[in-house]
């Protein structure tokens, strides 16, 4: 939440909503489109480090999601609808009422800055808030994140399994696809894992933009490819959170059309943080995508819908290999034979 060089009203409210860690991207998404330059602050609950400035998740207590207002004329219509959008989430998921308080501005310039934090997942993958400083350890592999409207801040069970799985599985030169790369983090940590190329697509154009500044913020935007669309059939999606987005049609192609001619035509590693349904229809697609021995890595899967994509694996000839569940939410991974 930069200045816009713009002269800031004097007096702000800071609206904050308590939320279990799965409605964080939500009420962000919500809170970002009233919130001041479009800024919102996440406090995760967080356990801090032994040593260090690292903090670890603490996945049992719910995380805060924080934005300002200038208070002026709009100030309350804007916070009516702010409850509006709350309300009708929270038919979807539990979260907490809209907390508003009154703040002066020179407490605001420093406000937010506090509740962002720096997580460390995995044995060495640690997620930087961009604005952070953070002085790496030595075998640190950091991604330097600008949590923009895109999903994946790190937050998320889903993305944490990925993140876990790209550290077991990647290795220096390999070729990764990221399907459904939302804030590029999956793509960037495989780049960082040594990944010499990797191929990052989503079919929400917000998300592709939000790639591109992630892997340029991290440096290597030179070994990933960013494209909008998907992998095969994945293309014949709509939305995926609409729930009549349904694949359909067999696609034209398995990969996007405007992909430079260096696209390696198959990889080693896919990691495809989506939704069970998405990850079923794609299941042949993958199977195509992937060199012989090559890993898919997925996840989003509900618990109650992992038959469904394990039955999609089996029949396009996938080998299960791996299995890990945190809550309700399980990622697998597959090798083609
Ligand atoms: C759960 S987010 C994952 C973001 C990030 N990879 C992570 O792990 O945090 C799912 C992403 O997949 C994208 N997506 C949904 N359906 C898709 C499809 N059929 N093909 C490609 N991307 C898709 C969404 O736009 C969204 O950015």
């Amino acid at each position: 939440m930069e200045s816009d060089g713009q002269t800031k009203p004097v007096t702000w409210l800071e609206l904050s909503v308590s939320c279990e860690s799965e409605a964080v991207e939500p009420v962000s998404e919500l809170l970002a489109r009233y919130g001041y330059n479009g800024g919102v602050a996440i406090e995760p609950p967080i356990i801090p480090g032994d040593d260090g400035p690292e903090y670890r998740y603490d996945p049992v207590r719910p995380a805060t999601v924080r934005t300002y207002l200038a208070l002026d004329d709009t100030a309350e219509e804007t916070r009516a609808r702010i409850e509006q959008g709350l309300w009708l989430l929270g038919m979807i998921r539990p979260v907490g009422p809209l907390q508003v308080r009154r703040i002066e501005e020179e407490d605001w310039a420093n406000a937010w800055k506090q509740y962002y934090t720096i997580q460390r997942i995995g044995a060495r993958i640690v997620i930087v808030p961009s604005w952070l400083d953070y002085q790496p350890l030595p075998d640190d592999l950091v991604v330097r994140l600008d949590p923009g409207m895109a999903f994946g801040t790190g937050l998320h069970p889903t993305t944490q399994l990925c993140l876990i799985a790209l550290e077991q599985y990647v290795t220096p030169e390999m070729c990764v696809l990221d399907l459904g790369c939302g804030s590029g983090i999956l793509a960037i940590a495989a780049a960082r894992l040594g990944a010499a190329r990797v191929l990052a697509l989503d079919t929400d154009p917000i998300a592709v933009e939000a790639t591109r500044a992630n892997a340029a913020l991290n440096h290597v935007a030179d070994r990933i490819v960013v494209a909008e669309g998907s992998l095969g059939r994945g293309a014949s999606f709509g939305h995926w959170l609409r729930p009549d987005a349904e694949g359909h049609a067999e696609p034209p192609s398995l990969l996007p059309v405007s992909l430079p001619s260096d696209t390696p035509p198959q990889f080693d590693v896919i990691v495809a943080n989506i939704i069970a349904r998405v990850l079923a229809a794609v299941a042949p697609d993958c199977a195509v995508a992937l060199r012989p021995g090559g890993l898919l890595i997925s996840s989003g899967i509900i618990a109650d819908r992992e038959p469904d994509v394990v039955a999609a694996y089996a029949a396009a000839g996938l080998e299960a290999v791996f299995r890990r569940q945190e809550g309700d939410w399980v990622a697998l991974v597959h090798r083609k034979p």
